[in-house]
């Protein structure tokens, strides 16, 4: 039986080790509270990051991140990625040494603008085979009780990745492989940010003409950005592409869009992020999103007006105009 131990017990932590237990893998979950782990042993419930769910028995939590890794054959990280490179530091001779890794975040360090996974692979000094990238239409809540949902498990390594898939598949959980980890990661990232400025746009009113054009012309954004990196033209229309970015831009689960909609309606970045709770990285996501397009001279006005908005605290209405006012051109290049 594989062994799994899920670092990160919020809301996708907590989540993806359910899922491993309903597969069948063995699962430790390892959570900073004391008392959640208590709770999710003792209640089978997280109250404070998944509140109102119930989880499968095969999860064993505990606050010891070394008791966690101990003789896992997977590692998988669920923290929020801008934190993950201090809280894991201290963690790398407990990772066992034939382990993979999968980062299961949707984020772009700021400054470094590295990937989660080359994060992973960084502080845990592993290599690339070993390192995997989980990304795809996952709104926890949803995968929580259970509804249908597939997601992408990308490594250049397919052995490696068809072990985490065979460790994660279920009747309700359907895991499909990928070598393009750099195309599949972008993705996750990226969309976040885009799902904020659909959030704005819900939040101002508009209807699901004005959806469309952001989910739209932001996969363009996203591909543009993501094929000058290197990746694969297709995974973009794929799981990790357009399928999480439908989710993330369509549902008021999303944190993402969720902040994006009471900026919208006129709350200041603290106030939103505070009703929002939980992660929304497309906030900080967003500047190393432009920082990159920048170095690799990348055209990506979406994502431009999602960084005037949230962190320059420039008036909406004037920045939907500049979008809608750029030179015309044609839809295919
Ligand atoms: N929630 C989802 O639906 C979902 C789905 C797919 C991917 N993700 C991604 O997973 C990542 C985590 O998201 P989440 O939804 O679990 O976030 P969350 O806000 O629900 O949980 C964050 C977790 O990180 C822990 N944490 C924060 N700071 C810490 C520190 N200094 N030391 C130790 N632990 C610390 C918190 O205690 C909590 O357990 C993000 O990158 C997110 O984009 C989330
Ligand atoms: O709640 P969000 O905005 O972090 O989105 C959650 C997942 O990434 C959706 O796939």
């Amino acid at each position: 039986m594989t062994r799994a131990a899920v670092l990160g017990a919020g809301a996708w932590g907590t989540t993806f080790a359910a899922v491993l237990a309903d597969a069948g893998t063995e699962v430790a979950l390892w959570g900073r509270d004391e008392d959640v782990a208590a709770q999710i042993n003792a209640e089978r419930r997280n109250e404070r990051f998944l509140p109102g769910m119930d989880l499968p028995e095969g999860i064993h939590a505990t606050a010891d991140a070394r008791e966690a890794l101990s003789g896992v054959d997977v590692v998988a990280v669920a923290l929020p990625a801008q934190k993950v490179r201090g809280i894991i530091g201290p963690l790398a001779d407990a990772v066992p040494d034939g382990a993979v890794v999968a980062s299961l975040m949707k984020g772009i360090e700021v400054g470094t603008h590295a990937r989660m996974s080359d994060v992973l692979r960084d502080v845990w000094e592993l290599s690339a085979e070993r390192t995997l990238v989980v990304s795809g239409p996952n709104l926890a809540r949803e995968i929580a009780v259970k509804q249908p949902t597939a997601t992408v498990v990308a490594g250049t390594d397919s052995s490696a990745a068809e072990m985490l898939a065979a460790a994660t598949a279920s009747s309700y959980f359907r895991p499909y492989t990928n070598p393009d980890v750099v195309g599949v990661e972008l993705c996750g990232a990226f969309k976040n940010v885009i799902a904020v400025g659909v959030g704005v746009t819900d939040g101002l009113g508009f209807g699901h003409n004005t959806t469309a054009t952001v989910i739209t012309r932001g996969l363009a954004e996203i591909t543009r950005l993501g094929v000058a990196l290197g990746a694969h033209p297709d995974t973009f229309s794929g799981l990790a592409g357009m399928g999480d970015l439908i989710a993330t831009c369509a549902s008021p689960l999303s944190r993402n869009h969720t902040l994006g909609a009471h900026i919208g309606r006129g709350l200041s970045l603290e106030e939103a992020i505070e009703r929002t709770g939980g992660t929304a990285e497309g906030v900080q996501t967003s500047l190393s999103i432009q920082e990159l397009a920048r170095e690799h001279d990348v055209d990506v006005p979406i994502c431009d007006a999602v960084v005037a908005m949230l962190h320059r605290g420039e008036p909406i209405k004037e920045l939907l105009t500049q979008l809608l006012s750029r030179p015309r051109k044609a839809e295919l290049t």
